[in-house]
């Protein structure tokens, strides 16, 4: 399975960046990709103010678009995240459509990225978006895959519980920044795809020193053994990562750690919400 991480730069204007979209998706397309995954809040700079203006309901025009394009190029399409407006709250959304443009899955992040590192980056970002609670794997004909977004990825448990539905690859729109990037991004991704023995790739918005938020690009692809197999810069680019389902399959088998889970001693567990 051909995946392609798109590195968007993102703009002020929504429009322009869905009109983007739509051009990297075609673009994917005639290198041969299978999925196309976009950044996190591909479609507005990632700031309160640009999150809310945005926003808009599951169906709406953003919705409408991706579903189109994942038609118009009969590929799988994880369409970054977009600001979901349901019931007077926003979520982080991912959609993915299937060939024919039909929503397959819905992923609303599920871990706010309210940090405050001293004399480096802030952010609240639970005071503009909802945390969703649903955990979210999408069927291909290639396999199963689980679909997470940036920050989820400093969480292990929800891993755990994506390997447990099957996954063998997860798929994250991303977008980390430049003082937590170059300390955590590389080895968080690795650390991730080696605790479970899959794929983890993450699309990351490209890096804009003009913008409102300090984006620290470099999409990356890891594969189950926990090695990089490409990283892009922070300029705008497409990274094509081959994902082998059979490779992981190979390395839990050879170093089966899944299977060798003391779960008399401690597990982890979905529990039920709602
Ligand atoms: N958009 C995000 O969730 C950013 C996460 C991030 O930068 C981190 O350090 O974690």
């Amino acid at each position: 399975m051909k995946i392609a991480l798109c590195q968007t730069t993102v703009h002020k204007d929504w429009h322009k960046n869905l009109r983007n979209a739509e051009r990297v998706i075609a673009d994917a397309v005639k290198s041969k990709a299978d999925m196309v995954v976009l950044p996190e809040m591909f479609i507005c700079p990632y700031n309160k103010k640009a999150i809310s203006a945005a926003a808009q309901p599951e169906g709406g025009e953003a919705w409408q678009a991706m579903s189109e394009a994942a038609a118009k190029n009969h590929v799988y399409l994880v369409a970054g995240s977009i600001p979901e407006s349901a019931d007077g709250h926003i979520y982080s959304t991912a959609y993915t459509f299937d060939r024919e443009g039909r929503q397959i899955g819905k992923y609303r992040k599920m871990h706010m990225f309210d940090i405050d590192v001293e004399g480096g980056q802030y952010y609240s970002e639970s005071s503009v978006i909802t945390a969703g609670d649903e955990v979210c794997v999408v069927e291909t004909e290639f396999g199963p895959i689980g679909v997470a977004i940036c920050y989820d990825v400093r969480f292990p448990e929800l891993f755990r519980l994506l390997a447990k539905r099957g996954a063998k690859a997860v798929v994250m729109p991303a977008s980390f920044n430049r003082t937590t990037g170059p300390a955590h991004w590389e080895l968080l991704m690795r650390a991730r795809a080696l605790d479970q023995e899959m794929y983890v790739l993450g699309c990351a918005a490209a890096g804009d020193l003009a913008g409102s938020y300090n984006g620290w690009g470099h999409s990356i692809a890891v594969d189950p053994w926990g090695s990089i197999m490409e990283e892009l810069g922070e300029g705008p680019g497409m990274l094509m990562a081959a994902v082998d389902f059979a490779k992981a399959d190979e390395v839990r088998s050879q170093i089966p750690v899944l299977q060798q889970l003391r779960t008399d001693i401690y597990e982890v567990c979905e529990k039920t919400v709602g």
